[in-house]
């Protein structure tokens, strides 16, 4: 690949709302759809796109379905379907362990503030493990079959998943962009918490206050040495996200 010296920009967004999102639930590595309201966050997300004139070249996803999903619809919707995706366990949600499918507000109730917090958002911590059937069905699951060490995690901290995704930035993601395409991830919450604390050199503070809405694009523009030309990166409709973000924060307060 030639690269030009101007990097591309890179737009991160979160999949629209899924079900479990709707009821309330760690969803992780469940296999869940998006809810109409979703669907629609999906268009409107290629409506912002195609507004600011932002035309993806390249395309990234999860192996959920609510991340391709979300891509498919926004690819449509900007006429672009026969844009190249690919789709790698590498941007999965967070393995959410024994929480998955469980209701934020009753495992905040049994946990206690602290420790929920810290279970969401903190670097290190990580809650219990999937129970020994569910990972068994898990590493049974075809798209997971090539994975090394193992196969899919029991559980996983976000540092966990920071050591997932920087390979596939380095290797990946930052080769696409300094050939100076657009490159679009569809991904997930915490995922993305973790490329964003990539991208930004987050510290572990910034990266437990770090929120991430759904179906809100966040463009990031780079220098020639790939170091983001504003901190954060710029959303689309900054005072929406900036909303949603604290929503996402309070998931299970109620
Ligand atoms: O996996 C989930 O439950 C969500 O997508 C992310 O949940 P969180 O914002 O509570 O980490």
């Amino acid at each position: 690949m030639t690269t030009t010296g101007v990097p591309g920009e890179l737009i991160l967004l979160r999949h629209g709302q899924s079900t479990t999102n709707a009821e309330g639930r760690f969803t992780g590595w469940a296999d869940v759809p998006l809810t109409p309201h979703g669907e629609q966050q999906a268009v409107r997300a290629a409506w912002l796109l195609g507004r600011d004139g932002l035309v993806p070249d390249l395309v990234h996803t999860s192996v959920l379905r609510r991340s391709i999903r979300t891509a498919d619809i926004l690819l449509s919707h900007l006429d672009r379907a026969w844009v190249p995706v690919h789709r790698t366990w590498r941007l999965n949600e967070r393995q959410y362990g024994a929480l998955t499918g469980r209701v934020k507000r009753e495992v905040r109730g049994e946990a206690g503030p602290s420790r929920y917090q810290a279970w969401r958002r903190s670097l290190t911590e990580a809650p219990a493990p999937l129970a020994a059937d569910e990972l068994a069905r898990l590493r049974a699951d075809p798209r997971y079959a090539r994975l090394a060490d193992g196969g899919p995690p029991a559980v996983e901290s976000l540092a966990d998943i920071v050591a997932r995704v920087t390979p596939y930035w380095a290797d990946v993601l930052a080769a696409q962009l300094l050939t100076g395409r657009t490159v679009l991830v569809v991904a997930h919450g915490n995922a993305l918490r973790a490329l964003v604390a990539v991208l930004d050199r987050l510290t572990e503070r910034e990266v437990e206050n770090l929120n991430i809405p759904t179906g809100a694009p966040l463009l990031y523009r780079f220098d020639a040495a790939l170091r983001p030309t504003v901190r954060g990166g710029r959303y689309a409709e900054p005072a929406a996200a900036r909303a949603a973000a604290e929503a996402v924060a309070v998931e299970g307060h109620d």
